[in-house]
């Protein structure tokens, strides 16, 4: 036992309506209310987020998280979404750097940093994601590319600060593709990560930080992974969309 609390996030990413997400924490809520031992947090789009941090208010290991934020706190940025507004409908915690925001979107490492410094400052605990691309593993580089983006998420962030940050490991190739790295490989990375912030700050930062796995993680395939002794939890996509398959993930048995 390594005394941390597994945390089982769904990121929804540019899915379900308001009715959906109503429809959704309807069914969900009810059926998670016997479970203690675990923090579950969801990600849905902006527009559901009020109306599910309402929702979630009486299950107090239930949480809501943003999928992104602007690092500042308003002003003329068209389209963006402050941590000041997230503060105030009830949200507690943002992913920053998930890999579609970084390839799609285009977001550096500099810019990861501010978000998380930023979510921080106004009391949203950040979960940082880094991954590695195929070709990145292919040619020998993940540990390099892991460490470029631990270091640039990191870059603001105090020792103190450390107590509210989540990091999530996503190979980019497992993302929506059906490949899950093999629970080995994965704790090979979470080691690795934990071992970089032992160094980058102290060694009980590090054995306190929750590491969460993203990609392809499904029921038939939670266990296995949170059975590794560096994987935390997971952050997971696709299978949390439906409410029978994420609430199978949450209640994993290892
Ligand atoms: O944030 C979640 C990840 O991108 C994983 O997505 P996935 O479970 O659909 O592979």
């Amino acid at each position: 036992m390594n005394g941390r609390r597994p945390l089982i996030a769904a990121n929804w990413k540019m899915y379900k309506t308001l009715e959906e997400t109503r429809a959704f924490f309807k069914e969900f809520i009810p059926k998670i209310k016997d479970i203690f031992d675990r923090d579950i947090i969801i990600a849905p789009p902006f527009t559901s987020l009020n109306e599910a941090a309402n929702l979630v208010k009486e299950v107090p290991n239930c949480h809501i998280a943003a999928q992104n934020m602007h690092f500042e706190e308003q002003g003329a940025f068209t389209g963006e979404i402050s941590p000041l507004m997230l503060k105030a409908i009830g949200v507690s915690f943002v992913i920053i750097g998930h890999s579609e925001r970084r390839h799609i979107f285009g977001e550096s490492d500099d810019l990861i940093g501010k978000k998380v410094k930023s979510a921080i400052t106004h009391g949203i605990c950040p979960i940082l994601c880094v991954g590695e691309t195929l070709e990145q593993r292919e040619q020998g580089h993940t540990n390099e590319v892991i460490s470029t983006q631990i270091d640039g998420g990191l870059s603001l962030v105090s020792l103190e600060e450390m107590e509210s940050v989540t990091i999530a490991y996503e190979p980019v190739w497992a993302i929506g593709t059906g490949k899950t790295a093999t629970p080995e490989l994965a704790q090979e990375v979470h080691s690795f990560i934990r071992k970089l912030i032992a160094q980058k700050f102290n060694s009980p930062i590090a054995e306190n930080l929750r590491l969460l796995y993203g990609g392809s993680v499904k029921p038939e395939n939670v266990a296995g992974l949170m059975n590794q002794p560096d994987i935390d939890g997971a952050l997971v996509g696709g299978a949390s969309l439906e409410v029978n398959s994420f609430e199978k993930i949450v209640r994993f048995e290892s």
